[in-house]
């Protein structure tokens, strides 16, 4: 006997009511729900009742000492079962408005996402169109079916009495579109190993299942959730693991998509990355030869400045194969320039005597200032009459052209010495004190001359 309405009787149809078989208690509560509600509860091939809400109820029954019957059928039947007293209690389904009319609900069993599901032909399109042109599948009476009704009363509807059947129509492409909680869809498409048959096109609500009896019967209401209370949260949770691990169903275009633009990123952010380098070891470049030459460079006349004179010479001095010529000179009485006209003409004087004897000189001559007004200059290309012929030309170059300054032209002469040499053990310290012997020689033999010698 039902504990509560004594309701336990022969199914006249091939809809099942189906005892407990694991449960031996006195008392029997009889559940309602839909036969084809995967994975929540339906019918197996065996015909046991089978699901989430069957496993929940069960766990009911076992925790509250009562036996549980089910009686699973049609989506509609099932309300009607309640709502008749045929069955005690609704296994678990959604509030809405018109089911409160008739049943009063207990608390939240888990969640149910209702979905548009569209075949992949269908995708494109808007959902509007979809629901204006295309007919799409509902099961009577379920939540869904009244859900679209109301939000959509345009749609094109049609009815099936449970999600099997609809599934069923859908992979026979009877139907293109159809709507159903998510989780149902998805465990009836990964069951029947269709998962890219049909995908999920637009999220409609999302709500929570609970328990439900016919209207006004308030003592099996509180009996009921007083129940479910008592049913600790592992078990809740290793049951609503076992029945919802189902593979989510993706559109088959989706890992390509994904997989595609995951490679474009990463290969726009390669090139990025290279552009970037590029252009900053273009920029470190440019910056590492700007530094060398300021760190080879006088900065007043732009020629080498004495470090980087004396590191060359020692270099060539040291490899050549020909004879060295080595200037020195320094400007004669240039203390008298600043003095009569200033520091900044005498820089001036300084650039100019520079920009006259630069053009005269071989792309490989090497010319230096070394000191204040003191000046050098080394090449390998000539031999000992052309050294002693060029020496002269730059001397005499300085004395005949006009060193142009903000205050006109000014005379300037200079003294220079000039050794050649051929030999090759000679240090440049040897050559430079040399040359600079001769340039003082020029000096005192009254400035403007120049004196050289082979060593
Ligand atoms: N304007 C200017 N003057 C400099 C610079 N470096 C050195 N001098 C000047 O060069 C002059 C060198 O003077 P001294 O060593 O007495 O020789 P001098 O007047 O050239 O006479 P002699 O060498 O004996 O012919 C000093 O007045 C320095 O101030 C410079 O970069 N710019």
């Amino acid at each position: 006997m039902s504990l509560f309405l004594g309701l336990i009787s022969k199914p006249a149809s091939a809809d099942a009511i189906i005892p407990d078989q694991d449960i031996h208690h006195a008392a029997t509560l009889v559940v309602a729900n839909s036969k084809a509600w995967k994975p929540f509860s339906y019918i197996d091939k065996s015909g046991e009742p089978k699901g989430l809400l069957v496993d929940l109820w069960k766990e009911f029954g076992r925790v509250n000492n009562i036996n549980v019957a089910f009686k699973l059928t049609d989506w509609n039947k099932s309300l009607e079962l309640v709502r008749q007293g045929k069955a005690d209690v609704h296994a678990g389904l959604l509030w809405s408005s018109e089911r409160a009319q008739f049943l009063d609900f207990g608390n939240k069993l888990a969640n149910l996402d209702g979905q548009l599901f569209l075949e992949k032909k269908l995708l494109s399109q808007s959902i509007d169109d979809i629901f204006n042109n295309e007919p799409l599948g509902v099961v009577k009476g379920s939540y869904e079916d009244s859900f679209i009704r109301h939000e959509f009363p345009q749609a094109t509807l049609i009815v099936f009495d449970n999600n099997q059947e609809m599934l069923d129509a859908a992979l026979s492409h009877k139907i293109n579109g159809f709507i159903a909680d998510f989780q149902i869809a998805n465990f009836y498409l990964f069951t029947a190993n269709e998962q890219g048959a049909f995908s999920p096109a637009k999220h409609l609500y999302t709500e929570s299942m609970r328990p439900a009896v016919a209207k006004g019967n308030y003592a099996l209401l509180s009996y009921v959730k007083e129940g479910f209370s008592k049913l600790d949260k592992d078990t809740l949770n290793r049951i609503q693991r076992k029945w919802l691990h189902v593979e989510t169903v993706y559109p088959s275009y989706l890992l390509p998509i994904v997989i595609s633009t995951a490679v474009i990123i990463i290969v726009l952010y390669i090139v990025q990355l290279k552009v970037t380098v590029a252009k900053r070891t273009k920029a470190l470049n440019l910056a590492n030869q700007e530094l060398k030459l300021l760190a080879a460079q006088d900065p007043l006349t732009g020629i080498s400045n004495r470090r980087f004179f004396t590191a060359a010479l020692e270099s060539q001095n040291r490899s050549r194969e020909t004879g060295m010529t080595l200037m020195l000179f320094d400007i004669d009485k240039f203390k008298s320039v600043n003095d009569s006209y200033g520091h900044h003409i005498g820089d001036q004087a300084l650039q100019a005597i520079v920009n006259v004897i630069r053009p005269r000189l071989c792309e490989k001559a090497v010319f230096g200032r070394i000191g204040g007004e003191e000046f050098s200059i080394f090449l390998t290309s000539l031999n000992k009459s052309q050294a002693f012929e060029f020496a002269n030309l730059i001397q005499s170059c300085v004395e005949k052209s006009p060193i142009k300054t903000d205050i006109g032209e000014i005379n300037i002469t200079i003294s220079l010495g000039a050794i050649y040499t051929e030999r090759q053990d000679i240090s440049c310290t040897d050559l430079m004190t040399q040359a600079d012997l001769l340039m003082y020689r020029a000096k005192n033999q009254g400035r403007n001359c120049s004196e050289y010698k082979e060593v």
